[in-house]
C-alpha cells in the first residue's frame, strides 16, 4: 500500500499512526521511537527496500524479535535516512507517549464504568428504593459524564497529535529532498536515482513497461579544471546539468551520478526512441560555444558529451542495468568521444 500517493499530509499522518501502532501490538513489537521509525516508513510506501524486506518477512512468518527490529532499523532507516532519524527519535518518542497516555486514561474510564454498570445491576435485582436507585442514577450519570469528557479531550488531543505528525512528516520529506540532491548541480544525486532504477525495476516485473537508461559523460573534462580551474569546472557541470535537464521530458528522471558523469532514466522508452533522445542531447550540447561570465566573457569552446544507452531487461539488477549503459559509454569513449552507443547485442 503507498499512502503517499493519494492523501494529504494530515490524513496520511493520521492513517500511518493509526495503521501503524495496532500493527506494531499486533506483531507483538515495541513502540520504540526507532521501531515507530521502521514502521512509519513501511505505511508511508517509499522506501522501497524497507517495504520489501518487511513484506518478505511479513509472508515467511518471521517472528519480529529484537533483533530483527533493529536489523530493520539500521539497514533501512539509520543508513537510508541518517539526517531523519535523530529528529524522529525524539519527537516520535513525544508523540507516542502522549497518545498512549490518553488511551490509558480512556480504556481507565471504561474499565470504571463498566463495573459501575454493573453494581447498577445487581442493585436492580434486590428491589432497591427510590432513594437508592436516584442515587446509582446519580453516580451513573456522573462517570458518563467524564467518559463523555474523556472522550472529547481524547479527540482533542489525536487532533494535536496528527497535527504534529504531520509538521514531523513535511520536515522529514524536506530533509529527504536534501539527502536525495546533488549540491552543486541541484540535480537527483546518485541515492535518488537508486531509488528510481529499483521502482523502474519493481513496474517492470509487475505490468508491461519499458526503460531504457543513458550514462552521459563530459568529454576532457579534467582539461577544464586544468586550465581554468575548478570553479569554472563546476560551472561546467552546472551548465552541462541543466542541459540535460531541458533536454528530456517530464518523467525522464535525471541524475548527477558522481564526478562529471550523468544517467538518465527514460520511462517507457525503447532502446531506439532512447538513442534518438541521446543524439539530441549530444547535439545540443556540442552546438553551444560556451562562454562564462557576464561581462569579461571567458570562452570555453565546444563542450561534448559521450552516451552509452541500455534498455531493461528481465532478471536485471540495479547493478547490471547500469553496467550495460557504462559499457556502451565506455566504447563511445572509444571510438573518439562526441558519440552514442548502444549496449551490444549479445548483452
Ligand atoms: N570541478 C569539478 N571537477 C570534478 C568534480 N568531480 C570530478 N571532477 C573532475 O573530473 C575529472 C574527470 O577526469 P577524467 O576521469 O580523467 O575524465 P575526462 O577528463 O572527462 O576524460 P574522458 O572522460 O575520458 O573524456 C577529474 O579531474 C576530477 O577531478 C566536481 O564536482 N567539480
Amino acid at each position: 500500500m503507498d499512502m503517499a500517493q493519494h492523501l494529504s499530509e494530515t490524513e496520511l499522518s493520521a492513517r500511518i499512526l493509526r495503521h501503524a501502532v495496532p500493527k506494531m501490538s499486533e506483531l507483538n513489537i515495541p513502540v520504540t521511537p526507532n521501531n515507530y521509525s521502521v514502521w512509519y516508513e513501511y505505511y508511508l510506501g517509499i522506501n522501497l527496500d524497507l517495504k520489501r524486506a518487511i513484506d518478505g518477512l511479513l509472508a515467511n512468518e518471521v517472528s519480529f524479535t529484537a533483533t530483527v527490529c533493529e536489523g530493520l532499523f539500521t539497514t533501512y532507516i539509520q543508513q537510508h535516512s541518517p539526517e531523519v532519524v535523530e529528529n524522529v527519535q525524539i519527537e516520535t518518542q513525544l508523540l507516542i507517549n502522549q497518545l498512549l497516555a490518553k488511551i490509558a486514561g480512556m480504556s481507565h474510564g471504561n474499565v470504571k464504568f463498566s463495573s459501575s454498570l454493573k453494581a447498577f445491576d445487581k442493585a436492580l435485582k434486590t428491589n432497591p428504593s427510590s432513594e437508592v436507585l436516584q442515587q446509582l442514577v446519580d453516580d451513573i450519570t456522573t462517570e458518563l459524564d467524564g467518559i463523555i469528557d474523556a472522550n472529547i479531550a481524547m479527540d482533542q488531543s489525536l487532533n494535536t497529535i496528527n497535527q504534529e505528525v504531520s509538521a514531523l512528516k513535511s520536515e522529514m520529506s524536506e530533509l529527504r529532498s536534501v539527502v536525495m540532491t546533488d549540491q552543486l548541480t541541484s540535480l537527483n544525486n546518485r541515492r535518488a536515482f537508486d531509488e528510481e532504477v529499483i521502482s523502474h525495476i519493481d513496474t517492470f516485473n509487475q505490468k508491461e513497461f519499458e526503460s531504457s537508461l543513458l550514462v552521459v559523460d563530459i568529454d576532457h573534462f579534467k582539461k577544464f579544471n586544468d586550465v581554468h580551474g575548478h570553479l569554472i569546472g563546476d560551472k561546467v557541470l552546472t551548465y552541462v546539468a541543466q542541459a540535460l535537464k531541458q533536454s528530456v521530458k517530464g518523467d525522464d528522471f535525471v541524475a548527477r551520478y558522481g564526478g562529471e558523469e550523468f544517467v538518465i532514466l527514460l520511462p517507457n522508452t525503447g532502446i531506439d526512441e532512447a538513442k534518438i533522445v541521446a543524439n539530441n542531447l549530444r547535439q545540443k550540447i556540442a552546438k553551444r560555444n560556451l562562454t562564462i561570465g557576464k561581462e569579461k566573457k571567458l570562452p570555453l569552446g565546444n563542450i561534448t558529451v559521450s552516451v552509452g544507452c541500455a534498455s531493461l531487461k528481465n532478471e536485471d539488477s540495479k547493478d547490471s542495468y547500469f553496467i550495460r549503459a557504462d559499457e556502451a559509454l565506455y566504447r563511445a569513449k572509444s571510438a573518439g568521444r562526441n558519440c552514442v552507443m548502444v549496449e551490444s547485442e549479445s548483452n
